[in-house]
């Protein structure tokens, strides 16, 4: 872990992450070869990370998306869906194992107060409750900021932090593997405003967020039909509350496939015709880089050769 984000002497371009140094989205960004050398800003929250991106100060933002164990980053799908333009350029996967640390001297049976992310206290709540069973959370903006807050305030007795967090503060470990999960994964995307697609490459992702009609038994159904009905597997659908009025949601979807795939792009075209909003948020190579399968009947020829046989029949010639 550097002890400075400025990675280079003259870096061009800056890309928001969630701060300090050392946290699992710091881990996340230093995957991402283009953003080796540039200037990475540290930032306390999801919303401060995609307001660097749409004001220009950034070119990207890598944020928490989805985790394992607490499910959807409700912040993270929640700005998505609000900051119109934005574009995922890339998914990132970080296992995620978490260690209790505290000023030297603390005993394990004294800590009352933790300090700890919403997420990782989400993922290593069991193992407090078991061994600190009258423990009371205080939420950190990063697992590193809770570390580090222990030498500047006196308020919590210990924190949740990344493994490895005592080689870089004058703190001790009380206790490893503090995790309930211990192979608990984080998934991470990289954000931008770039519009330009990247090419597909056999084994890629769709992002998109679509709301359903209002009063329209079975929408849900129709919606999900788009999909089978064009041999698109989705890999995720969570749904969140629009917010406005109680019952109405919206659905977060990501789809195996790139939208220049035939069978993608016209399970688009259906989604499109039907729902209210969609949002489209990108296409872009899967983190496992494994190949997406189809049915050969779904595949791209499949589709030219039906629309060339349509656009003959249209224009009168011999079947
Ligand atoms: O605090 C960190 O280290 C983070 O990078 C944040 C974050 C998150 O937002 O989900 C990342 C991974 C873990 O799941 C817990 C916290």
């Amino acid at each position: 872990m550097p002890e400075t984000t400025d990675a280079a002497a003259d870096p061009t371009e800056s890309y928001s992450y969630l701060g300090p140094a050392g946290t699992f989205t710091w881990k996340a960004l230093d995957q991402v070869p283009q953003a080796r050398g540039q200037h990475w800003r540290s930032v306390n929250n999801v919303g401060e990370a995609l307001d660097d991106v749409v004001s220009g100060r950034s070119v990207a933002a890598m944020i928490a998306i989805e985790n394992s164990v607490e499910g959807g980053v409700s912040a993270t799908q929640d700005a998505l869906a609000t900051i119109p333009n934005l574009r995922i350029l890339g998914e990132y996967l970080v296992p995620v194992d978490f260690v209790l640390v505290a000023r030297p001297g603390t005993e394990l049976d004294r800590v009352r107060v933790v300090n700890a992310h919403p997420v990782a206290y989400a993922q290593t709540h069991l193992w407090l409750e078991a061994r600190l069973p009258s423990h009371e959370h205080l939420p950190a903006t990063s697992n590193v900021a809770a570390a580090a807050s222990l030498l500047e305030s006196g308020i919590a007795d210990a924190a949740i932090a990344p493994p490895g967090i005592t080689e870089h503060f004058d703190l001790v470990q009380l206790a490893e593997h503090v995790g309930d999960n211990p192979t608990a994964v984080t998934r991470f995307v990289l954000v931008s405003r770039t519009v330009e697609l990247p090419e597909p490459t056999g084994a890629d992702k769709t992002s998109i967020i679509a709301e359903l009609p209002a009063d329209h038994p079975g929408s849900l159904l129709e919606l999900l039909e788009q999909f089978s009905t064009r041999g698109v597997n989705m890999s995720l659908i969570e749904s969140r509350p629009i917010g406005d009025a109680l019952g109405r949601y919206r659905f977060i979807i990501d789809l195996e496939g790139h939208v220049l795939d035939e069978r993608v792009a016209d399970a688009l075209l259906g989604v499109r015709r039907f729902s209210p909003s969609v949002m489209f948020l990108g296409s872009y190579p899967r983190a496992d880089r494994l190949p997406v399968e189809y049915v050969s009947r779904y595949g791209d020829d499949v589709f030219t050769e039906a629309r060339d046989w349509l656009r003959g029949l249209i224009a009168g010639e011999p079947q």
